[in-house]
């Protein structure tokens, strides 16, 4: 209440003075008016006391009431005082607080700022007195967030909270928690002002993230931890630990690569991270020479130093730049690499790259240098184990694999022998007189004969073959893959020569000879104890047979394997010699009778076995590599025989040639064939080429070649034994295939197998369907004859006319028809 002033109080008085005087002056006249005289000094004395009465009454009010009116004062005084005390004390916690103190008025004004807030914002406190979000330029999503918690919290008068981030004066975002607290007004209605309390909490955020994130590539430290112990080889461990880090511990990628010593470069062994880790590791090479820029990155100053090297902003470091477009573009922005060590060395690196820059706490780098060293302890442990393993499967003198090893991969064969059939071959090998050789020039250069031994044996057997040494003097070959025993008699043939030139050691020449014994399966054993046994067993019948020779495990392999090579030498020169011949056989069109072609068929006049079939000596020509040279000839042969029935019944007719899957290989072959015909005067209907249909299935880029100039040069083909091997018929399409001619195996049970009958009748009427004609071969009754001629088939060839003739033979015999 304000106090009164003394105008005030002089009215009061004045009027009381005059109600006084009024009232003694007044009564008294009134008194001496009406009442009787002897009456006046009671009535005056009453008269008086009344007065002081009502007074005194009166005076009573007034001081109850001045007594009321100064305890309300020094009450507001006192409580101007608390609120004075409240309020400094508010503001000496509020200067001093660690957190942000803003305090808003009814219109959402600043009306008061804690030195934190300008500290945060960068602005002077001036800047926000009186001012709203808006007005001091805050972001619209900032403003609406704060100035529609603040209106609650004034309307309700009930306390919000809210969070939110905002740049600071370092421009760094920072993530904040403020509680804004109603001041005034009635409880639970609007409130006067609102008070915001605002915390920092973005180191607290940054830690407990730190927190989590190590405690993430702890997890994940467990795990390649367990995957080390489990590993098999080094390869799963470096993927393993790679797919660890990127799916459990928020790295976009990781990869592990190794120093090649002859380049220094760092080949990528392993990697995770999805298809962009490949597109980054396609893109980047590195480089463990500091010479080089791409020995500049992370992963070649770790091998340098041989200490972990971190790229925290790695987009931004000036060492970075080779690998900084492509690290850009797939999201990389921090990178640590680790060095690998082994045995003592470094041998590579584990590099490692976040999305994020500053990824890379101590501690992180601390549990990835953790990871590496374990990665380094069990590259070690492998290098142990394989160094083991190598001791228990190798020979220590000559490094090849020894018998345990060599049971082993037989064993292996088999398995896959059983599965997949074909043939194998054991070759057991002993050096003749070696133990000599021990005892004259001693026991070191016995080893350093075996060492050369195991080189040139080494050196003429393919890859995927084993030399074993199984002891002493005695070495085992497995072959797993040949197609005949001739090609294991080659390989033993090829060791014979192999150690026939002299060995130079202690300053002489030494020669040894082996004795080499051929077991195969599955015609000697299907064991491999007992195909190692044969072998042994059929050693010693070399041994017994000169030595330095090979023998079979039995006698008929070994005289069938001696007529194929020597079948093999014979054909050498046998054109030469003029040992091949061709025989001609007739081909007649069925529903005339008239003779329409012929087909050359080559033979071999023997000087010593006489007459031997094609069928013979053609797949040893085929795979001694002689059949191009003897086709050639049979083609010129064949043109020269043409020619020479120019003035007989054969004038004019077609010569079917065979031709086999080497010669088509051959780019000169159309060439070779058009210059036969050339040489005698012949035109390219003159010939006829015959292929089986496997030749136009198996169309390597060669073949397919020699096909289309074969069709450009006007030369015909037919296809043999047309039914036997394929369905796709589509290459009748694109080869100029005049006819088709359905195999002998179709036509022998004609016409009463009705497999065949359905067969032959099938394959004519899809000849017919393509508009080809068609030719039965091996048709030897008139029964067949009858039914071919039933079914429509074109032509017919087989000793029914006639078997293969000698060219002149052949003239006469169509002649007499
Ligand atoms: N690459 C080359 N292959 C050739 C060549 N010459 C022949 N050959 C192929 O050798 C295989 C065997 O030929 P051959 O022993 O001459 O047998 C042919 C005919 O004599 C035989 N034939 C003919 N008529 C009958 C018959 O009525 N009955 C019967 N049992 N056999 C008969 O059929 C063979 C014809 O074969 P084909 O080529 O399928 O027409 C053989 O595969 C020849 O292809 C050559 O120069 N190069």
């Amino acid at each position: 209440m304000p106090p009164r002033p003394p105008w005030q109080a002089l009215t009061v008085a004045g009027t009381y003075a005059v109600a006084g005087l009024l009232w003694i002056v007044g009564s008294d006249a009134l008194l001496a008016y009406a009442a009787p005289a002897e009456w006046l000094p009671t009535l005056q004395a009453l008269k008086g006391m009344a007065f002081i009465l009502a007074t005194a009454g009166l005076l009573y009010v007034l001081l109850r009431r001045l007594a009321r009116y100064q305890a309300e004062v020094s009450e507001q005084v006192r409580e101007k005082a608390a609120l004075r005390g409240r309020q400094e004390a508010f503001e000496s916690l509020a200067e001093h607080a660690p957190d942000l103190i803003a305090r808003f008025d009814r219109g959402l004004r600043y009306t008061y700022v804690n030195p934190r807030v300008s500290e945060a914002a960068g602005r002077p406190r001036a800047d926000f007195l009186g001012r709203t979000h808006a007005e001091l330029g805050y972001e619209p999503a900032l403003v609406a967030l704060w100035d529609n918690h603040l209106e609650q919290a004034r309307d309700q008068g009930e306390m919000q909270q809210l969070t939110f981030r905002m740049s600071g004066s370092s421009g760094r975002q920072r993530f904040y928690e403020a509680r804004l607290v109603p001041e005034g007004g009635e409880a639970g209605g609007p409130a006067e002002s609102v008070l915001a309390i605002t915390r920092d909490l973005t180191e607290l955020q940054e830690s407990q993230q730190r927190v989590e994130q190590l405690s993430v590539l702890y997890a994940a430290l467990s795990a390649a931890n367990q995957m080390i112990m489990r590993a098999a080889d080094r390869y799963e461990l470096f993927e393993s630990v790679c797919r660890i880090l990127t799916d459990q511990s928020g790295l976009e990628m990781a990869w592990i690569g190794l120093i090649e010593p002859q380049t220094q470069w760092v080949a990528p062994r392993a990697w995770a991270g999805g298809e962009r880790a490949e597109r980054y590791l396609e893109r980047c090479r590195v480089s463990a020479d500091p010479r080089r820029p791409e020995g500049q990155g992370p992963v070649g100053r770790a091998l340098q130093a041989e200490a972990t090297v971190v790229f925290d902003d790695f987009l931004g470091a000036p060492e970075a730049v080779p690998w900084q477009g492509a690290a850009r573009e797939l999201g990389y922005s921090a990178v640590a690499a680790c060095p690998l060590q082994a045995g003592g060395e470094v041998i590579g690196a584990l590099a490692v790259y976040a999305g994020r820059t500053d990824f890379f706490s101590d501690e992180v780098v601390r549990l990835i240098e953790e990871l590496a060293g374990d990665v380094g302890y069990a590259l070690d442990r492998f290098e142990l184990e394989e160094r083991t393993r190598y001791l228990a499967a190798h020979d220590l003198v000559t490094g090849l694999p020894n018998r345990a090893q060599m049971l082993d991969r037989l064993e292996q064969a088999l398995t896959r022998w059983r599965r997949f059939g074909g043939r194998l071959a054991v070759l057991f090998l002993d050096l003749d007189r070696f133990k000599g050789v021990n005892d004259a020039f001693g026991h070191e250069v016995g080893d350093q004969l075996l060492q050369e031994v195991a080189q040139r044996l080494l050196g003429v057997t393919r890859e995927m073959d084993t030399v074993c040494r199984q002891g002493g003097d005695e070495f085992l070959l497995l072959l797993p893959e040949i197609d005949s025993a001739e090609d294991a008699a080659q390989v033993a043939e090829k060791v014979v020569a192999a150690l026939a030139s002299p060995f130079c050691l202690a300053g002489t020449e030494l020669v040894v000879t082996p004795s080499i014994g051929i077991s195969l399966c599955p015609e000697d054993g299907v064991e491999a104890d007992t195909l190692v046994r044969n072998a042994d067993t059929a050693m010693y019948s070399a041994k017994h047979g000169g030595r330095n020779r090979y023998c079979f495990f039995t006698e008929p392999m070994n005289r069938r394997v001696q007529q194929r090579l020597e079948m093999e030498s014979g054909l050498r020169d046998a054109e030469r010699r003029g040992e091949l011949e061709l025989g001609y056989q007739p081909q007649v069109d069925i529903a005339s009778g008239a003779v329409v072609g012929v087909e050359a068929l080559v033979r071999w006049r023997h000087p010593r076995h006489g007459l031997i079939s094609p069928a013979n000596f053609i797949p040893v020509a085929e795979e001694s590599g002689q059949i191009a040279r003897i086709g050639d000839w049979v083609l010129a042969e064949a043109c020269r025989q043409c020619a020479a029935w120019r003035e007989t019944a054969l004038a004019g007719l077609p010569v079917a040639v065979n031709l086999s899957a080497a010669q088509l290989g051959r780019s000169d072959l159309a060439e070779g064939i058009l210059r036969h015909l050339e040489a005698y005067g012949l035109p390219s209907s003159a010939l006829q080429l015959e292929m089986t249909e496997g030749l136009f299935f198996h169309e390597t880029e060669p073949v397919r070649s020699t096909l289309q100039s074969l069709q450009r040069s006007g030369l015909q083909l037919v296809v043999d034994d047309f039914g036997t091997g394929y369905s796709n018929l589509g290459y009748l399409k694109r080869f100029p295939v005049a006819k088709l001619k359905i195999d002998e195996s179709f036509v022998r049970g004609l016409p009463e197998d009705t497999e065949d009958v359905v067969i032959s009748s099938t394959l004519i009427r899809m000849a017919h369907g393509l508009r080809l004609r068609v030719i039965a071969e091996g048709v030897e009754t008139a029964e067949q004859l009858a039914f071919l001629r039933e079914h429509g088939c074109d032509e017919a060839q087989g000793f029914y006319f006639s078997r293969p003739l000698a060219g002149a033979d052949l003239a006469r015999w169509a002649q007499r028809r």
